[in-house]
């Protein structure tokens, strides 16, 4: 030991000596510090770390001025001299930024970050770093890599987006072009309403059951969703703009690091794709002896005709979900191509196509794209990549390391990932795939591990985590992970399962590629999703400009009918047909409506909207959701009392029975489904006709998502939300939606009185429960549980609605954890 050490540790021996003798708790510190000069050390600490967080605030503000400058200056260079001119001046002129000075600007920034929740930096409240420029260029390129320098923000944006014709028409026919594809961490834009919160409600069992519903006692449980306050704001948010002239940008904008290669499509590869055919400039006039009228007939017809090129290709491209990109030109193993051929994929579906290369490069990646439109092989084929290279590179072992872990958060869904992996999997031998889902013997699980050592893992987290942390030997398996996919990441990561999954990242290595998939990615979920991801992730978002996370697109249907028939009708025609037998018959997609009646009445609107459904639509394939497992099970009941052909599937049935109608549902034509929210994420049910989910859903997401399950991969579909007059203001959550008043429905009076002897026939333990599970249900809705009284009123008449005498009593302690102990209405058992 030197000298100076041993100096060192003597006064702080002495230090502590003296202390000890003066009484009291430990003075010193480690270092021997005293508890000012600890104090100070933080403070400067702390002081320090606000500096760093400053500095790289000004970069990113002074990146920005420098993207605005530069994107002033490409559209001034195709544009006007004086614009050109005034460029610069423009980037920092008020009416885009605050009027704030650059010092202001940075100030204001660092004091938003030090509150809670400022982790995305760049949100509205920044002002407009651009317009969303309709004129900008379009100009395909290529990133590779982003590597974000700072904690908070990393942008790197690629706005190629399909939101105009002009960016319509250009598809990436060389593979490399990802045009639906955008990169960013943070700041991004919104896409619209706000979040509609539930204030209690855990909707999720640990097993990875999605229903909100009593405990198993039959009485209300209310667990707290507290915390997550934070509302959405519609405000877009503006982006970056790519251009040539960007390089400096991604590095600029907080991707310092980032190796980004921007590979131009080559206008000869672009074929008919071409979208500068559009963008050309109609021929100049030779001559000046050309005649006014001449001249504006000539352009008028030049226009038309850009018109009708970009309205074919546009079309050509809405109508159909897969692109041009075939899947053997991306690298994926022989193989899997076979069984993907002989599945019938051939061609890439646009989210796909943007995601592929990026994750087959190892790279992490938050996706979000529609429902329906092939999310799942996106992330199984590079998990399937995964685990053959490390079949590859691995000797043959008798329990393999599990390479890949999915999380999903049902059952149901689990096992339709797992059965999708099967199929892609079919030509590769020695790897296996296996779920661990709740409902089924621990057990058996535990053997079909050991006699069928699999490679990869689809499960839910409740169950995974009872293998965790009751078979050490599973845990050891899991050291070898090289793959953790989230699919549904925004529930995964919602309160419900956060805990869960916050375990099982723990229990993985860390070096391991991430992959997070959803149609609905909230902004607190994009700021959660860091205990997943690394910083260097993609946020690869094929929702496009309209984000619509619904398949609402509106295309036009266009239907042959004799030349004769259009003279005698004189349709409205558009440019293809025109003059060809074509009529326009409107848009089609998901048609998505909403109806208004009071809650009593509810049931026998929906009866009524079956009858009409199956009598109008010979192959009908019909979801009821409803909020709760009881009144699913209510309602269900009341149908097939009433001799519809109605199944039932909620968390509340046992497993055996929820696979076998799930299977039956799958493969059935003309079947209703009354269920929970156990199917409405992911489930993959082809062709269904028609959505109909009965009262609020428990925000938008779920909205979304239940919808979702008509009109997949590209097909027509239609959706109604019942709700009662004071569950309207729900709408304002999915306002940015195509959804539309229905026209109301006179009900029949004679349905009305079979209605009630069906419901004599139920068994009143079943409307109890029913009522009870109402209740905790939309107590738990922030808007209609903060007035207890009018909660209560809704629910006894609810409870009338559903021929029970009185309204059913509750526990004690139920009543008092939900507030309701004291209010007029509450019966309390005794
Ligand atoms: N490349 C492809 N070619 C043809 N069909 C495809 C392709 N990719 C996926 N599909 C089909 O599209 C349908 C929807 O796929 P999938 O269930 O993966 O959608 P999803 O995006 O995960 O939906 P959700 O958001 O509801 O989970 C499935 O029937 C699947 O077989």
């Amino acid at each position: 030991m030197s000298s100076s050490s041993s100096l060192l540790l003597s006064k702080v021996l002495c230090k502590l000596s003296f202390q000890r003798s003066m009484g009291g708790g430990p003075r010193t510190f480690p270092g021997g510090l005293n508890k000012w000069q600890w104090k100070r050390m933080h403070e400067k600490k702390a002081k320090e770390k606000e500096r760093r967080l400053l500095d790289q605030e000004k970069q990113i503000y002074q990146a920005r001025i420098r993207s605005q400058i530069r994107a002033k200056l490409a559209a001034s260079a195709a544009g006007s001299e004086a614009h050109d001119r005034e460029a610069p001046t423009t980037a920092s002129s008020p009416s885009h930024y605050n009027p704030m000075s650059p010092k202001d600007q940075i100030k204001a920034l660092a004091d938003r970050f030090m509150k809670k929740g400022a982790e995305d930096l760049w949100n509205q409240d920044d002002g407009e770093l651009e317009s969303e420029s309709e004129s900008a260029p379009f100009r395909p390129m290529r990133v590779r890599g982003v590597a974000p320098p700072m904690e908070f923000t990393n942008v790197v944006s690629d706005r190629r987006n399909l939101a105009d014709n002009r960016s319509r028409v250009l598809r990436p026919l060389g593979g490399d072009s990802l045009n639906t594809r955008r990169f960013s961490v943070q700041a991004r834009r919104r896409s619209g309403a706000p979040r509609f919160r539930f204030r209690g409600n855990d909707t999720s069992s640990s097993d990875g059951d999605d229903d909100s519903e009593i405990g198993s006692d039959g009485d209300l449980v209310n667990s707290y969703r507290g915390g997550n306050k934070v509302l959405r704001n519609s405000k877009s948010l503006p982006r970056f703009n790519f251009n040539e002239g960007d390089a400096s940008e991604d590095d600029e904008s907080g991707s310092r690091g980032r190796t980004g290669v921007k590979k131009m499509m080559s206008r000869a590869s672009l074929g008919s794709y071409d979208a500068k055919k559009m963008r050309r400039a109609p021929k100049a006039f030779e001559g000046d002896d050309s005649n006014l009228s001449q001249q504006v007939q000539f352009i008028r017809e030049e226009l038309n005709k850009r018109k009708s090129i970009g309205h074919e290709m546009g079309q050509e491209q809405e109508d159909s979900l897969l692109t041009h990109k075939r899947f053997d030109e991306c690298g994926i193993s022989p193989l899997t191509i076979k069984a993907l051929t002989s599945a019938g994929y051939v061609h890439m579906t646009k989210v796909q196509e943007a995601t592929l290369s990026v994750c087959l490069e190892g790279m992490d990646a938050l996706v979000k794209a529609k429902t329906g439109t092939g999310k799942s092989a996106a992330f199984l084929l590079p998990a399937i990549e995964a685990a053959v290279k490390e079949k590859n590179s691995s000797s043959n072992q008798r329990w393999p390391p599990v390479v890949v872990l999915i999380l999903c958060p049902t059952r149901e869904l689990a096992s339709q990932i797992a059965a999708e992996a099967t199929v892609l999997l079919r030509h590769h031998d020695g790897i296996g795939v296996q779920t661990l889902i709740g409902g089924t013997r621990f057990k058996l699980d535990q053997k079909r591990l050991e006699s069928d050592p699999c490679q990869i893992i689809v499960a839910t987290p409740g169950r995974l985590l009872d293998h965790i942390e009751n078979k050490s030997g599973f845990s050891v398996r899991l050291m070898g992970l090289k793959m953790l996919v989230l699919d549904e990441a925004d529930h995964l990561l919602d309160l419900g399962f956060r805990k869960d999954v916050e375990k099982l990242v723990d229990c993985v290595p860390r070096q391991r590629q991430s992959l997070l998939f959803s149609a609905t990615i909230p902004k607190e979920v994009r700021r959660i999703s860091q205990l997943v991801l690394r910083k260097e992730h993609a946020f690869i978002d094929t929702v496009g400009l309209s984000g619509l996370e619904t398949p609402s697109k509106v295309n036009y249907q266009l239907r042959c009918r004799s030349l004769a028939e259009e003279e005698k009708n004189n349709v409205n025609k558009i440019g293809k047909g025109r003059g060809s037998g074509w009529e326009w018959v409107g848009p089609v997609g998901v048609k998505q409506s909403y109806l208004v009646q009071p809650h009593e009445l509810q049931f026998q609107l929906v009866h009524q909207l079956l009858k009409e459904h199956t009598s109008q639509v010979i192959d009908y394939k019909v979801i009821v959701f409803c909020n709760t497992a009881m009144v699913t099970s209510l309602l269900y009941l009341l149908l097939r009392e009433m001799k519809m052909n109605v199944r039932e599937l909620h968390s509340r049935k046992p497993q055996l029975y929820r696979t076998r109608i799930s299977d039956e549902f799958r493969e059935s034509k003309r079947l209703i489904l009354i269920t929970s929210d156990v199917s409405a994420r992911g489930m993959n049910y082809p062709d269904v006709t028609l959505v109909i989910q009965l009262g609020i859903p428990s925000d938008r997401e779920h909205y979304i998502h239940r919808l979702g399950r008509t009109g997949r991969e590209g097909k027509e579909g239609e959706g109604i939300l019942l709700l009662a007059p004071w569950e309207e203001h729900f709408l304002d959550y999915i306002k940015d939606l195509p959804i539309k008043k229905s026209q109301s429905i006179e009900l029949n009076p004679n349905i009305k009185l079979e209605m009630d002897d069906a419901m004599m026939k139920i068994d009143n333990s079943i409307k109890e429960a029913a009522y009870h599970s109402w209740l905790g249900y939309y107590n738990s809705i922030i808007e209609i549980g903060r007035d207890k009284t009018t909660l209560v009123e809704l629910a006894n008449q609810f409870s009338s609605s559903i021929g029970l005498e009185k309204p059913p009593s509750l526990f004690r302690k139920t009543a008092l954890k939900m507030g309701l102990k004291d209010i007029p209405g509450i019966r309390i058992r005794k």
